[in-house]
Formats: C-alpha cells, sequence, structure tokens
C-alpha cells in the first residue's frame, strides 16, 4: 500500500516511557488518533501536560495523545496495539489487556529482548497470550529522543504476513519516519534483542579503555556470533545486514546515548550501576548465553558479557580468555 492511501487508525501504546511516548508522537505524526497507557499517574498526568520528564525530558509533547492509566480505555475500539513496555514485563502488561484486546488487531512489539525465565521471543509470548490477535515487530536504529524531535529515521516493520507487514509500515510511514517492511519476523526480533548485549560489551570495551581497535574487533566479532544465533532460530542473513541487526548494532555501539552503551561505559569505569536506566542487554544476555550454550553455539562474547553481570569474571580476565581462544580462520562457523 502506498502511503498516501492510508487512513488514520486509533492506535493504541501499551507504556509511557522514552520509546512508548516517541511513538506515540509519531503515530500522531502519520495521521493516526492516538491512546498511551502508561501505568502511573504521574507519568499520565505529566502526558496531558504537555511533557514526559521522567522518560522524554526536554521533549514537548503536542496535544492529540489521550494518556490514561486505565488499559481499557487504551484500547477500545483500536486498529493496531504498539507494545511498548521493557521485554520482561510484557508478559505481564498483555495478561493485563486480554480482556480488553480487541480481537484480530495486530500487536506491533516494539521492545526488544528475550524473555529471561523463559527463553522465548516476544512473538512467542504474544502468540501465546493472544492466539487471536496477528503478531508484528517494529525494529532498528532509533533512539527515542531522534524520532521524538522528529529527526530523519528509517527502521522495520516484520510480520510473517508480507502484507500485513507492507500495510503497518505504509501506515507508520511518516515525513521522517521510514518503515521498511519484512516478512522475517524472527529476524527482525533477534537483531533487536541481541544488539543489546554487544552494545553493553561497547560500553565496556570503551569504558575500560581498551582502544579503538578493540571496539572494532568486538562490534564485528560480535556480530558473528548475532548471525550464528540468528541462523539457529530460522532468521534470514540480509536480515541481519539490515536495519534491525547491523543498523542497530552500529548505532548503539558507538553511542553513550545507548543506555546499553552507557551501561556497559559504567561497568568498565568500575562506577556504580545501581539506579542506571533501562538496559534491556542485561536480562537477554544471561538468557542468550543460555541459550547459546544449549545449542552449541559459539558466543564467547556473549558469554564474557553474561558472566561479566553475574560477576563471576572481571573485564579483564574476560579479555584474556577471548584473546587466548585457539586461533582459527575467520569465516568459521
Ligand atoms: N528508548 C529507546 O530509544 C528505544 C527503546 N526501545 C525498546 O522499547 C522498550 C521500552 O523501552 P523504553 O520505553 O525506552 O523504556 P523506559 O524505561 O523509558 O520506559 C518503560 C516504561 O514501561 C513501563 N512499564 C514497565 N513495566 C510495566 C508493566 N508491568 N506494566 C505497565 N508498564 C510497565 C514503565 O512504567 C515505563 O513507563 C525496551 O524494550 C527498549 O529496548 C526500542 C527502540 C528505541
Ligand atoms: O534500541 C535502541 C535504539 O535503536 C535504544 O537503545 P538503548 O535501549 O540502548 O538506549
Amino acid at each position: 500500500m502506498n502511503r498516501r492511501d492510508s487512513v488514520g487508525w486509533r492506535v493504541a501504546v501499551l507504556g509511557g516511557g522514552a520509546w512508548g511516548t516517541a511513538l506515540a508522537l509519531a503515530m500522531l505524526h502519520a495521521g493516526h488518533s492516538v491512546r498511551l497507557f502508561a501505568r502511573d499517574e504521574e507519568t499520565v498526568a505529566s502526558i496531558r501536560r504537555g511533557e514526559n520528564p521522567r522518560y522524554l525530558p526536554g521533549i514537548a509533547i503536542e496535544p492529540g495523545i489521550e494518556a490514561t492509566s486505565d488499559v481499557k480505555t487504551a484500547l477500545d475500539g483500536a486498529d493496531c496495539v504498539l507494545a511498548v513496555t521493557p521485554a520482561q514485563s510484557l508478559r505481564a502488561v498483555l495478561a493485563g489487556a486480554k480482556p480488553h484486546m480487541p480481537k484480530g488487531v495486530p500487536i506491533v512489539l516494539c521492545a526488544k529482548g528475550i524473555e529471561r525465565d523463559t527463553g522465548a521471543l516476544l512473538s512467542a509470548i504474544v502468540e501465546e497470550i493472544l492466539p487471536e490477535n496477528p503478531v508484528a515487530a517494529l525494529s532498528g536504529p532509533s533512539f527515542a529522543t531522534d524520532v521524538a524531535k522528529g529527526l530523519p529515521t528509517a527502521v522495520v516493520v516484520a510480520a510473517r504476513d508480507n502484507g500485513m507487514a507492507a500495510n503497518l509500515a505504509a501506515r507508520f510511514s511518516a515525513q521522517n519516519l521510514r518503515c521498511y517492511s519484512s516478512d522475517d519476523l524472527i529476524g527482525v526480533e533477534i537483531g533487536g534483542a541481541l544488539k543489546n548485549v554487544f552494545a553493553i560489551a561497547a560500553g565496556a570495551v570503551s569504558g575500560a579503555g581498551l582502544g579503538a581497535s578493540a571496539q572494532a574487533a568486538m562490534v564485528t566479532r560480535g556480530f558473528v556470533e548475532l548471525r550464528r544465533i540468528g541462523a539457529a532460530f530460522g532468521a534470514r542473513p540480509e536480515t541481519l545486514m539490515g536495519l534491525s541487526g547491523l543498523g542497530d548494532l552500529m548505532l548503539t555501539c558507538s553511542s553513550a546515548q545507548s543506555r546499553n552503551f552507557a551501561y556497559g561505559l559504567a561497568l568498565g569505569q568500575g562506577k556504580p550501576l545501581a539506579g542506571l536506566p533501562l538496559a534491556e542487554g542485561v536480562p537477554t544476555a544471561g538468557i542468550a548465553a543460555r541459550i547459546a550454550a544449549e545449542r552449541g553455539i559459539d558466543a564467547p562474547i556473549i558469554a564474557a558479557v553474561s558472566a561479566i553481570l553475574d560477576g563471576t569474571i572481571t573485564i579483564s580476565q574476560a579479555v584474556s580468555t577471548l584473546m587466548t581462544r585457539p586461533l582459527k580462520t575467520e569465516t568459521d562457523a
């Protein structure tokens, strides 16, 4: 569908954090009417006042977004639902929304992660809890503040059904938000989830002062691990080379604007981690390391990040282990 053919939808956004608020603005700019569910009244009140200082400071929220702490109100009459709470909260949020969920409307996953306790991809959680709603994912290199400011951004919208992905991409696209479509849902999810782990590693490399060469080596070899795990899940290589894989890896491994990078930076500098903003790579590192080990996938950087976060090894021990592994051909599987 050409974007000019799209008609305004009623979009429900579940989550009043940085990304939920930015996407609510993006949906408004794409011509949709928007209801945003935030669980805390303080966030609802501030969005109604035209700001969200806790999660998206410095961004003016123009009128038109209807904020509510009542999920039923948010979902009433929705044509489409964006799920924008942290990955580890998705199951609880969907369970709470289920009684009010309009039948058959797409659930678009905007979180990036793997469920820590089960190893489930987020699409599997939607399919388990809301089997009557088709699932899609929106991912790619897109900082909330950039999108909220209307800076040019490209993302990918994926669904198993190519027609649905193209429809959503057309409806979500606006002047400065370009949405590509894909039918590789799993590939798009894997890229978005795993890049956060490498962003933590990149921040740690920077924080520990290991140098720009180490940084480039880590990101490159991290991408090899991302592709190996992606392949095991059936992701297409070209998806992982795209916006949701390589694109987001480039963004978040190179900028302290990334909360995952910033988390790694603090780790590398030996600074306190308590109270830092959400870093989705923390829970995902452990479960990704477990998945790789269980499936016999060689993923030493993910294992190292997981062990550093667990406190079982130090960064310098991780570097030493990584650097003294048996030598091999670069393209070994
Ligand atoms: N901030 C960004 O630039 C981007 C974030 N994302 C992804 O979006 C997801 C959400 O991230 P942010 O909005 O940035 O995080 P955030 O920390 O800014 O906000 C999270 C929001 O979720 C709410 N929440 C948490 N648990 C909840 C629950 N059980 N029920 C209802 N609400 C709950 C919090 O109250 C908060 O409003 C993450 O998976 C993140 O990786 C994706 C692309 C860009
Ligand atoms: O996923 C993101 C940008 O694409 C946001 O990354 P952080 O969660 O690391 O800030």
